[in-house]
């Protein structure tokens, strides 16, 4: 069911600049969602929006069908997370949980009741005496993320809230928020730069780029069908190669053509080719589609990085056994590894040439 929606929205700064040009999307309730982009992509206006912390330009938000556009923060009910958690230094564990409730003049012993069942769902069973000053980075975190859904938020929006934490504490803590998530049954809207992040814990994600949409859709959708090389270039690692389309179903790259998935492209159209580093299959160099020259291979911890050069452009190469240097190399792979993209095509008309596509009943019927 949708419970969000912004519509046509757009959002100029006072000083001119324009963050958001034409933002539609639709946020269903009790999903995980994220938007991603680079820095500067207009993430955190569209979250502020939605929070109602910032004024759409012209466009309206709707929640549960409603137009809440101008609506007071306040009167949302939604909560936000903040990149700096925002918590409060001089109150402990348990006051800084228990501020909105109390701020609401709840009664105590409500107040009592919801605060520990907030620290148990954040696994915080046992701290509510502790001082902010004793927590360790992702203990801060999941304080924060108490003290946001003690008011049951409908959703629950998150600014990259794990920007500040290590490596492996980030991990965890992925988990644990698609965890609460999932326990909640509640709509998340989680703001980050990192890719991986997005793909490890969404169910749908926005790719932004300079105040637009390029795609949304499930993570393995957008991992495996980027509709442009930004989608590609910024959703993992990519081998993005000039082509040309010669018929449904056959494309020609690095000097020969080939056999693949995509088709409602016109034959001697000019596409690229996007093939992910790790659907590359090394093989004898009889046996591979193109002959490579390695180049320069680099050992990080569960593969190997290969760099390789042959039939007339760079590769990379992602594979669980090793290369030498200088080594000539087969590299296999299927049809429906080769992923064509028209140039400049747009996440809408992608959507619209599949859809005529499948329309004329000579589709794949996957
Ligand atoms: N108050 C403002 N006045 C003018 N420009 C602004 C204002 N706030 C943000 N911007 C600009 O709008 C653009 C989008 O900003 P926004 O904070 O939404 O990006 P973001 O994708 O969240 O970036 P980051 O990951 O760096 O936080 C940026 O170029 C930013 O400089």
């Amino acid at each position: 069911m949708e419970i969000i929606k912004l519509d046509h929205i757009t959002k100029q700064y006072d000083d001119g600049f324009v963050a958001l040009r034409d933002i539609n999307l639709s946020i269903e309730s009790g999903k995980f969602y994220s938007l991603l982009g680079p820095s500067g992509s207009g993430k955190t206006t569209i979250l502020r929006i939605i929070a109602g912390f910032a004024e759409p330009s012209t466009g309206k938000v709707y929640f549960n069908g409603q137009d809440i556009t101008g609506l007071d923060a306040s009167k949302r009910h939604f909560n936000t997370v903040f990149q700096n958690y925002a918590l409060f230094p001089h109150l402990n564990v348990y006051e800084n949980v228990a501020f909105g409730l109390k701020l609401k003049r709840t009664p105590e012993a409500t107040v009592r009741e919801k605060v520990k069942d907030a620290l148990h769902t954040v696994r915080l069973d046992g701290f509510a005496n502790r001082e902010i000053s004793e927590l360790s980075g992702g203990q801060q975190q999941r304080v924060a993320i108490a003290r946001a859904i003690i008011n049951e938020p409908k959703v629950l929006l998150l600014d990259e809230c794990l920007s500040a934490l290590d490596k492996r504490l980030r991990k965890e803590m992925q988990f644990e928020l698609r965890a609460i998530q999932k326990k909640l049954g509640i709509t998340f809207i989680f703001v980050t730069h990192d890719q991986e992040e997005a793909l490890a814990m969404s169910d749908e994600i926005f790719v932004l780029n300079d105040g637009q949409i390029q795609q949304s859709g499930s993570p393995v959708a957008i991992y495996d069908e980027p509709v442009n090389d930004f989608v590609a270039r910024f959703i993992g690692d990519s081998n993005i190669l000039p082509g040309e389309m010669i018929k449904d179903f056959e494309v020609k790259f690095a000097g020969k053509n080939f056999e693949c998935a995509d088709a409602g492209i016109t034959p001697g159209e000019k596409v690229e080719v996007v093939l992910r580093p790790e659907d590359l299959d090394i093989t004898a160099p009889e046996k591979g589609k193109v002959t490579v020259q390695v180049l320069s291979q680099l050992f990080l911890g569960d593969h190997f990085e290969i760099k390789a050069t042959g039939a007339g452009t760079e590769w990379l190469i992602h594979s669980t056994n090793g290369v030498k240097i200088g080594q000539e190399i087969g590299l296999f792979f299927d049809p429906e590894d080769i992923h064509v993209m028209r140039l400049g095509e747009t996440e809408a008309e992608f959507d619209a040439r599949l859809e005529s596509y499948e329309g004329d009943g000579e589709g794949d019927d996957e």
